[in-house]
């Protein structure tokens, strides 16, 4: 088929550059580039890790191939996941021998070698390419990389932007026009990595996802709609992903938690479980990036990552119901359903009724010691992440989060539950060190704040504060006021703590970063027209932004409001 470049636009991001149709048929968003810039930096490290992980498991293998007979010993669940997933990977080494089945270690004089076949990686909804052209560009160590799509014309603009990237594109990367559910169930096991990135939600691939994934291997999945995600719509959101959200201040930590709680259930239905390396909320969209195991007997741990939330409709007061608790005895674990409730039917600080949400993923949503070396390598790698800055400082604010402690308060809502004026977060922050207990920031809210302080504490640092700047006086059985009527029990210490300040803030290294440009935020399906149909898609503020051109006044209050927020969480 003869093409006229001049109907083309040239778009480069990173390594790669596609061919851009004037009529622009083909979804592209470059706004994502911080999606895909995160996710090449994920890429890299999952990769240098799995080398590590292999070299272990070689060498754990000759030791005891080593120190015992041909008999080997029973493995446990742990060993059986290493093993198969680096068997997923295994190359044998070519004319060692000839008889070893594809992808077994070799065992040659009693040592056990292989090399490590190169990540495959499925884009299951491609698009353009651009990311799978990135991946394949930019991504040293990466095998093959199948991307896919079930609009022809988008398979089309994908094969064109294969050859237009020359020939290391030509040898890596394929594309294929199918249904992304039928392929990855047709593939069972055999990609490395997965990458869902679709229009609006994951939910109908999440199935399919799971199961196409090597043991070891990674998931890496966005979600766009958050304004079901957050609480719009919470039915529409338990029949997409089977929680119920809430919506306080903390939806956004709660979508990652939805995502990630749903992506489990899904993995658990074929003996398999994940472990987050890192969840992000970024621009105006969740992604996460899990690995995937099977083992029958560490599923049973499930309910114990999994939590109900309860949220009190007064105050700013939260707790979460775990599903599941175990007993232990000598050697012997029993699994137990959780005790409940954990919260009495009145909240016991001010009175009201909670709103019940859930279930979410409460166990920890990255691996801090993922997130550092995905922080070294980007920082070592400035130049070749476009979005450098940005991912940056979302990394930074991710390494400095508590990883135990789901969900945080809003200092801002605190005060507005009593009607007082706001302690610093410098202040607030000391108050909760001083009382023994753990603060931080979180990436998903410059204003958030994340602490193992129990909410009666909480109450008292507040209660304490009020005592020294005096508020005016509230009808009676106003949540503020019946929380102020109680006595504090513990006096807090306002004195300046040494760590009030995250390492990041002391040093003014940026955690936060307003939007580059306007209209930055999701696009719609490729050749459709923006209606108020698609709130749930592009979020209320964006549709009416479109709709009522309202965007320049929005995007320049937003700006303001987010160099306010973020001079007040360094202040
Ligand atoms: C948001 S775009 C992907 C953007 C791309 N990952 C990027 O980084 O530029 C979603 C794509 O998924 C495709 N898609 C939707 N449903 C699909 C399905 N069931 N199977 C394969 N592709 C599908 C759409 O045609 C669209 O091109
Ligand atoms: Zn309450």
């Amino acid at each position: 088929m003869s093409m006229d470049l001049n109907d083309y636009t040239i778009i480069k991001e990173g390594e790669a550059e596609i061919l851009m149709h004037a009529k622009n048929e083909v979804f592209f968003n470059k706004t994502q580039v911080n999606n895909r810039d995160m996710s090449i930096a994920v890429l890299r490290t999952f990769i240098s890790k799995r080398r590590q992980e292999h070299e272990a498991l070689l060498s754990k293998r000759n030791k005891k191939n080593g120190s015992s007979s041909d008999v080997e010993d029973k493995p446990n669940d742990c060993d059986i996941n290493i093993q198969k997933s680096n068997e997923q990977g295994l190359e044998e080494k070519p004319n060692e021998d000839p008889c070893t089945a594809s992808g077994e270690p070799v065992k040659i004089e009693g040592k056990v070698r292989g090399k490590l076949k190169p990540p495959r990686v499925l884009e299951a909804l491609s698009a353009s390419g651009l990311r799978a052209l990135r991946y394949a560009r930019e991504v040293e160590g990466i095998g093959q990389v199948v991307a896919l799509d079930n609009d022809k014309g988008a398979v089309e603009a994908c094969q064109r932007n294969i050859k237009f990237n020359g020939s290391v594109a030509c040898s890596k990367v394929e594309s294929h026009l199918a249904d992304a559910r039928v392929y990855m169930l047709t593939h069972p096991k055999e990609f490395d990595v997965v990458d869902l990135d679709p229009y609006g939600s994951p939910s109908v691939f999440l199935d399919s996802a799971v199961q196409s994934v090597v043991d070891g291997g990674m998931l890496m999945c966005t979600a766009t709609d958050m304004a079901v995600l957050c609480g719009g719509n919470g039915e529409v959101c338990y029949s997409k992903y089977g929680s119920y959200p809430l919506r306080g201040k903390y939806c956004h930590e709660m979508a990652l938690r939805i995502l990630l709680a749903c992506i489990e259930s899904h993995a658990n239905r074929y003996k398999r479980y994940i472990v987050p390396v890192l969840s992000v909320q970024m621009d105006f969209y969740v992604r996460v990036f899990v690995r995937v195991y099977t083992s029958a007997s560490a599923m049973k741990n499930t309910p114990l990552k999994l939590s109900y939330v309860y949220q009190c409709i007064g105050c700013d007061s939260f707790h979460l119901q775990p599903i599941g608790r175990t007993v232990s005895k000598n050697t012997s674990v029993r699994y137990l359903p959780g005790f409940a409730p954990v919260v009495p039917q009145e909240c016991s600080d001010c009175g009201k009724k909670f709103n019940m949400g859930g279930p979410i993923w409460s166990a920890p949503i990255h691996d801090q010691d993922w997130v550092t070396s995905i922080l070294a390598d980007v920082k070592s790698m400035k130049n070749c992440y476009p979005a450098y800055e940005r991912i940056s400082a979302v990394l930074t604010t991710i390494s400095e989060e508590l990883p135990d402690v789901p969900l945080f308060l809003s200092l801002h809502n605190l005060c507005a539950t009593l009607k007082c004026t706001s302690p610093s977060a410098v202040i607030f922050r000391s108050a909760v060190i001083n009382a023994g207990y753990q603060i931080s920031g979180t990436h998903v809210n410059p204003l958030g704040l994340k602490s193992d302080a129990p909410m009666d504490v909480i109450w008292d640092i507040m209660r304490c504060w009020v005592k020294n700047h005096p508020v005016k006086a509230q009808p009676a059985d106003q949540p503020g006021s019946v929380i102020l009527a109680k006595e504090p029990v513990l006096q807090a210490n306002f004195a300046r703590a040494v760590a009030s300040l995250s390492k990041a803030q002391a040093k003014k290294v940026a955690r936060f970063l307003p939007n580059p440009e306007r209209h930055w935020g999701p696009k719609l399906r490729a050749g459709r027209q923006i209606t108020s149909k698609h709130i749930s898609l592009l979020g209320e503020e964006a549709v009416n932004g479109c709709l009522n051109d309202l965007d320049s006044e929005r995007d320049a209050k937003r700006q303001k409001i987010e160099k306010s927020n973020d001079a007040i969480a360094e202040s």
